[in-house]
């Protein structure tokens, strides 16, 4: 199996845009998630002065649901009020960069709308991209802080946002602390799940 750290991926299932977030980590394994009104927060439960382990996950606007590995997913949601989902990871993950960590971890975060599009962007010490996705049914499009790149997986069938999460939280990769899931379904269905 592969370390791939914080795993984003959105696709589609029976016609239904979807997102999941699975949380892995070798070095902050106790964490919780949080939901308040329309975001979800991760919580870091140990003690460190490290300011990458706790931030907004989550948030959830009218057409756009925004998922990221930190503090982007917040500007990220506001630059939705005036630009395209593109142009907001664009600016936002380039004002941002990568974290000034001792792995230069990347930024990750990936957009779904409630019409069916999907986009994921990336920003890593040697490489930065946003691509506009063309989600496919029972696919998605994935891609993760370490070691994973941008991919495409055959996604297992769910029928309701928890089973979404669980199924996120069996994909094979190391270290999994907890899944969120989100899918539009006439309005935002969203749940959580740990290991
Ligand atoms: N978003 C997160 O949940 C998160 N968890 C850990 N990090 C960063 O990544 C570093 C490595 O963490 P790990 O060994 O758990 O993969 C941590 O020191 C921290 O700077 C994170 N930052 C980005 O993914």
């Amino acid at each position: 199996m592969t370390y791939t750290g914080r795993t984003l991926g959105v696709g589609l299932m029976r016609g239904k845009p979807f997102a999941f977030y699975l949380l892995c980590s070798r070095s902050f394994p106790r964490r919780r998630a949080i939901v308040r009104g329309n975001a979800v927060y991760i919580e870091n439960l140990t003690k460190t002065d490290n300011p990458y382990v706790s931030y907004p996950v989550v948030r959830l606007l009218s057409e756009y649901a925004v998922i990221t590995n930190g503090l982007q997913t917040d500007f990220i949601a506001q630059a939705l009020e005036w630009e395209s989902p593109k142009k907001a990871l664009i600016h936002v993950l380039d004002a941002l960069d990568y974290e000034r960590d001792e792995y230069s971890t990347p930024r990750i975060a990936g957009i779904i709308g409630t019409d069916g599009k999907g986009w994921l962007g990336f920003a890593g010490k040697e490489e930065f991209w946003v691509r506009e996705l063309e989600l496919r049914e029972g696919k998605a499009f994935v891609t993760a802080t370490y070691n994973l790149g941008f991919t495409e997986l055959e996604f297992p069938a769910f029928e309701s946002a928890e089973e979404l999460a669980r199924k996120a939280l069996e994909l094979p990769f190391e270290k999994k602390v907890l899944a969120i899931g989100v899918m539009s379904d006439k309005k935002w269905k969203l749940a959580l799940c740990n290991i």
